[in-house]
């Protein structure tokens, strides 16, 4: 069986921003000027210590004129800085949201058109929590520390440079007793933290998606006692969560020691800057330079070190993210790859009205247990037919195929002669719809779910098939067509639901229709009221009807009788 795309639970954090690359690339003008402005805000933040310096010396020189010139540009350049803090704040903020908005959108896009195998193979709360936890993780640390990190950088880089500029001897022996055991900690964080952070994020995303499932399963729930049972099992989950949590904690912890790291060096600063001035090597403006540079140096490094821990988290957060998109792009291509074929030159036409068949098909869902063995079918235009068989003898199974839902293992389904691979997702929705049982639906009103059908129909043309369908007092009975539906439909009843799934159907108008016991909620009377009026809207229409009601199968002229996955009669109605 072709495997499915899976996520990877703790994906691959190495050149995560060059992966993000793509993403950033349509904001680069808004990224680079606020960058430029930031820049510009930490060069001033660092002036200030020379100048102070320049003020110390004139003061002790008794140079007026030199101290009031110091004094002026001071000021000045308190109120130049706080300009560019603000306006740098203002522009990164703008371009780190635009910069996540397009990622979100980019998830949608990519989960709404996601393969249906894709989607049934992971639990629905992990998806929520790659599209949702994490792209608000990513949101927040550009709001909050992207612009921290760029500052703090470039005052690092910044003071360097100045502290090298007054004494390169005094700067070397600070550094020398500064950097490599902050480097140390830095490393004995580093190797810790990817583990860390994506074991929690891998954690609190079983909890999320345990957490989805107890309220899909929570009436079965109460009603089994399972209560109890299924509470052992998320209190394993959360107690791994918690673990892990609480071993990222530790791990943060461990650059705490930095702290201890700064006195050392203040007091080795102190100590050769003391010695330096009463030989007469350096003025005691330098020292004060360097007190105050060293507090920007100390202060870059302490904010760096509780960066990282931020970054970790905005790295894994982003690694999860873009797994998502790239599974999910690759889930698609697969899906997608074949149909390139239709857009050759001398490709195929699909024609609008065409046979559904198929050859061979064979499925597994797992492998070596097939589920569908050789079935070859055929469903000429205007055909009425029934498909039966036991529970769990492959309908459903085989209507998804026959959509193009699902890819076969083997043989091919065809629509006009047409392999279902080779027709582009939208132009074969045109011609295939399955109806399920279980109608989803948005929440909103009922003409917002009406408008989800692929070709988005205007007011007219909703009213239009309400009516065909004889469908105006049950419209009007409900509140009319902006009458609100509840969440996800929740205010409807199964069979409610059911009618928006055949009218949103009769929308799409496909060439060929299938039904997996899509009126199998609906009184007997309704349904097949509905089903007669679905079938008279086009003569021409395909449909298939898989049902266990015998009245639905009934009525239609053929049926296909499936057992264990093989078709093992096929009959024709006595009309
Ligand atoms: N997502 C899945 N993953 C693994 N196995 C599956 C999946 N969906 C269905 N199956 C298995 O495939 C077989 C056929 O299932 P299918 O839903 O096609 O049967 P069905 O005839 O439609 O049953 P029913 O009448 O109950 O709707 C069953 O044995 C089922 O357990």
């Amino acid at each position: 069986m072709a495997e499915p795309v899976l996520l990877n639970d703790q994906p691959d954090e190495r050149r995560v921003l060059r992966r993000a690359a793509p993403h950033l690339r349509p904001h680069r003008r808004a990224l680079i000027i606020a960058l430029t402005v930031g820049l510009a805000d930490s060069a001033a933040l660092v002036a200030v210590a020379p100048l102070v310096g320049r003020a110390t010396d004139a003061l002790l020189g008794d140079d007026r004129a030199g101290l009031l010139w110091a004094v002026g540009v001071l000021l000045a350049l308190a109120v130049v800085q706080l300009g560019l803090a603000r306006a740098g704040e203002l522009l990164l903020a703008k371009a780190g949201e635009n910069v996540v908005r397009g990622l979100r959108e980019r998830c949608v896009e990519n989960l709404a058109s996601a393969p249906l195998r894709f989607l049934e193979s992971h639990h629905t709360g992990e998806l929520l929590r790659r599209t949702t936890s994490e792209v608000a993780d990513l949101a927040s640390f550009v709001r909050m520390h992207l612009r921290n990190i760029i500052s703090t950088v470039a005052t690092l880089v910044f003071t360097l440079v100045v502290l090298f500029g007054y004494s390169w001897q005094l700067a070397l022996v600070q550094l020398a007793v500064f950097v490599p055991p902050t480097m140390l900690v830095m490393r004995w964080f580093q190797r810790s933290a990817p583990g860390a952070y994506g074991g929690k994020a891998a954690a609190e995303a079983a909890v999320a998606a345990t957490f989805t499932e107890t309220l899909v399963v929570r009436e079965a729930l109460q009603s089994a006692r399972g209560l109890p049972g299924w509470m052992r099992r998320f209190g394993r989950e959360n107690a791994v969560a918690v673990g892990a949590a609480r071993r990222a904690i530790r791990v943060e912890n461990r650059i705490d020691l930095v702290s201890l790291v700064e006195g050392m060096a203040m007091v080795a600063l102190l100590l050769v800057g003391g010695w330096s001035v009463s030989r007469g090597a350096i003025s005691v403006g330098t020292v004060v330079v360097f007190i105050l540079a060293s507090r920007n140096l100390f202060d870059s490094f302490s904010e760096i070190s509780q960066l990282v821990g931020h970054v970790q988290k905005a790295r894994t957060g982003l690694a999860r993210l873009l797994d998502l998109l790239s599974a999910t792009d690759r889930a698609l291509a697969g899906q997608e790859a074949a149909v390139v074929a239709q857009r050759s030159p001398d490709g195929h036409e699909v024609p609008l009205r065409g046979e559904l068949s198929c050859e061979g098909l064979g499925y597994a869902y797992r492998d070596g247990t097939e589920v569908l063995g050789g079935v070859t079918l055929s469903f000429p235009v205007g055909d009425r037919v029934g498909v039966v068989g036991e529970t769990g003898s492959g309908k459903t199974t085989l209507s998804k195929l026959l959509c193009g839902l699902y890819t076969p293992d083997r043989g091919a389904v065809r629509f006009g002669g047409v392999d279902l691979r080779e027709i582009s997702e939208s132009e074969l929705r045109r011609r295939v719809v399955l109806v399920p049982q279980e109608v989803r639906m948005v929440t909103g009103t009922v003409a917002d779910n009406l408008e989800l059908v692929r070709s988005a129909p205007t007011r007219a043309a909703i009213e239009r098939v309400v009516e065909e369908l004889g469908l105006d007092d049950w419209i009007r009975n409900l509140g009319g067509l902006d009458a609100e539906v509840g969440v996800r439909g929740g205010r409807l009843s199964a069979g409610e639901r059911q009618i928006i799934g055949l009218l949103r159907a009769a929308l799409a108008d496909p060439a060929v229709l299938v039904l997996d016991e899509a009126t199998a909620d609906i009184d007997p009377v309704t349904a097949e009221r509905l089903e007669h009026a679905l079938d008279g809207m086009s003569a021409d229409r395909t449909l298939i009807v898989i049902a266990h009601r015998p009245a639905t199968i009934a009525r239609l002229p053929r049926v296909v009788v499936l057992e264990n996955g093989r078709v093992v009669k096929q009959m024709a109605h006595a009309r």
